[in-house]
């Protein structure tokens, strides 16, 4: 029989004092919810001393929708590991675990309650100056060491079977690859954009550069993804930044991460279009999401060639200008992905709260024009880009 039941404030707290590892003994301990996340529970337990833990409990089904929507508890064990892989290789930019239970879904994380979520500050116009080369860190450390650049054939087919996660992944391949291109009651978009999202159905072209992104994702397991690198996924302060949630991971295309990140600081440059009324100050933040864009890129790059120069333990895959070529290919494959991002956020199901949040109707459909429109062009584009400084170029031929 299972032990999982579904934590409320008085038992996520008992639970925590009954581990007895976190805090001294005797402490006061209390307990709240406060998950504003699509999918779980998120409590923090603190005691009256600044003393305070995370912790995050599957629910059996999606939290954003209720019981209609069931979803596999699994998600909970893939989050942590995902974590605690991650945090092997760059655990500066990597949440903490502290103790996981796979059979009550629960995870205990530190609290990064000192740092903000990105997308808010994003929202409010702040910046972050490492935010860019901390991402590309992150990003290229975890693909490389999970590629097959540095495992062995063996511990890799045995990662990609340990971290097979099939109802996540079919809600990306959903809600990414298919809602936005047919008629689909989960999408969501005003019925001003119905001609625009009319004729987006109907490009041939489009539609087939979508069929290869989805099969990429389906079958190019190049390396343990995080699955879901939104700003909603990153902690930022001025000086420090750490992943978080990644129960969407799974073995996939490298360019996969990379692009959701990209599209969504793109999706935030569009936003500031209806959100920022003073030019000056756009600029400014338009510019500093495009250094950022850049220096990601770039910061992406070197490293990953640099891991790939040093590091890689495949003979085969050492083959001078092997490393250059298949980043090439990561990189078109982001610039795709960054496209379907684009889209899905603007007229599929999960919208984001950059654009949601404009608050007139005619500046907010101006930017859901502009962000659908983006997203169409990186994705016709994507195979026309053979560097970092190509992708940069072609965001800002599309945003000028
Ligand atoms: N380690 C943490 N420290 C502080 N707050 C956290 C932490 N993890 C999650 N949260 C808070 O909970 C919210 C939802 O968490 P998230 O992991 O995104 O949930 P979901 O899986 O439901 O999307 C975050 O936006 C953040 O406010
Ligand atoms: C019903 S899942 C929709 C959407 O939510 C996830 O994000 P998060 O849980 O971080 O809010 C993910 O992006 C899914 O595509």
């Amino acid at each position: 029989m299972s032990k999982y039941v579904a934590f409320n404030n008085d038992t996520a707290l008992s639970y925590v004092q009954e581990l007895g590892q976190f805090f001294p003994t005797d402490s006061e301990l209390s307990c709240y919810e406060f998950g504003d996340g699509n999918l779980n529970l998120v409590f923090r337990i603190q005691d009256t001393n600044q003393r305070s833990i995370i912790l995050k409990q599957a629910l059996p089904y999606a939290r954003c929708v209720g019981e209609s929507w069931p979803l596999t508890l699994d998600r909970a064990r893939i989050e942590a590991s995902v974590l605690q892989k991650h945090g092997k290789v760059c655990p500066a930019l990597t949440v903490k675990v502290l103790h996981h239970d796979s059979e009550l879904a629960v995870t205990i994380l530190e609290d990064l309650g000192d740092l903000a979520i990105l997308r808010g500050e994003l929202n409010q116009g702040q910046t972050f100056r490492q935010l860019g080369s901390d991402v590309a860190t992150y990003l290229a450390r975890t693909s490389f060491y999970h590629s097959d650049f540095y495992l062995s054939p063996a511990d890799k087919k045995a990662l990609v079977q340990e971290f097979t996660n099939p109802e996540l992944c079919s809600i990306t391949e959903d809600l990414f690859f298919d809602d936005p291109y047919r008629v689909h009651e989960r999408n969501n978009f005003p019925a001003e954009l119905t001609e625009q999202v009319h004729l987006l159905r109907q490009n041939s072209t489009l539609l087939i550069n979508i069929a290869r992104l989805k099969s990429k994702f389906f079958s190019s397991p190049q390396t343990l993804l995080h699955g879901d690198v939104h700003t909603g996924s990153i902690f930022v302060s001025q000086n420090q930044t750490k992943f978080i949630d990644p129960e969407f991971g799974f073995f996939g295309p490298i360019g996969f991460d990379l692009g959701s990140f990209i599209g969504n600081l793109l999706l935030n440059y569009c936003a500031h279009n209806g959100r920022v009324a003073e030019a000056p100050r756009r600029r400014d933040l338009h510019t500093y999401l495009l250094n950022t864009i850049s220096t990601c890129l770039q910061v992406f790059e070197q490293q990953w060639l640099a891991l790939a120069k040093e590091e890689s333990r495949d003979l085969a895959l050492q083959a001078p200008g092997f490393s250059e070529q298949f980043l090439q290919e990561v990189l078109q494959d982001a610039m795709g992905y960054c496209g379907t991002e684009l889209i899905r956020r603007t007229i599929g199901l999960a919208h984001v709260a950059d654009i949601d949040e404009i608050e007139a109707a005619d500046k907010r459909l101006a930017v859901q024009k502009q962000t659908l429109l983006l997203g169409e062009q990186l994705i016709l584009n994507a195979k026309s880009c053979r560097s970092t400084d190509d992708f940069y170029q072609l965001i800002i031929s599309f945003v000028h």
